[in-house]
């Protein structure tokens, strides 16, 4: 297997952090790193600088997840998850980090891996506008028509 599938150009705007890396072969996102120390309080959000400017070829985004480490530890999210860095964006990829503990504050520093990089491809669409859409099994149902947790309110919704 190849350790990779694409090349994508990338500029340090900050020589003195790593590039992007995947802790593992076979893994999905590569890891960001915040450029500043900072500390978020309970219920806190900051859009916190990551030091890379990428150019994606036409046809691919990246897409900024969570951590789920950090996320199950402490809380540490973020707000428009998964964000979208376009192909045609050349500004400094920011993460825009909430820490949803409602007690703790979180202290980051500089060079913690804050978030991870997800290369895609995606499809542009021709949207056709039609009078109807075909049928389908699901219908319009959603938003839960097929349940949800097997509580007592759940199973009410289903009778
Ligand atoms: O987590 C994110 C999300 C976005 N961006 C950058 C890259 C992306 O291409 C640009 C615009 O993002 P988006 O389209 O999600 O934001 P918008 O509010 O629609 O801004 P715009 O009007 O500039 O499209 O901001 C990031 O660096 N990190
Ligand atoms: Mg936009």
């Amino acid at each position: 297997m190849n350790d990779h599938d694409l090349d994508v150009q990338i500029v340090r705007l900050d020589q003195g952090l790593p590039l992007p890396a995947y802790a593992h072969p076979g893994d999905a996102g590569a890891d960001l790193r915040t450029t500043v120390d900072l500390e978020l309080g309970p219920g806190e959000r900051a859009l916190v600088p990551t030091g890379i400017a990428v150019a994606l070829p036409p046809g691919y985004v990246a897409l900024v997840h969570p951590r789920s480490g950090l996320a199950a530890r402490h809380g540490l999210s973020i707000v428009n998850t998964p964000g979208t860095v376009d192909s045609g964006y050349r500004g400094e990829v920011k993460v825009m980090l909430i820490n949803h503990d409602p007690r703790e504050s979180l202290r980051l520093s500089r060079g913690d891996r804050i978030a991870q990089l997800v290369v895609q491809r995606y499809e542009r669409v021709r949207y056709v506008e039609v009078e109807a859409l075909p049928d389908s099994v699901r219908g319009t149902g959603g938003y839960g028509s097929t349940g949800g947790f097997s509580d007592s309110s759940d199973r009410a919704a289903q009778a």
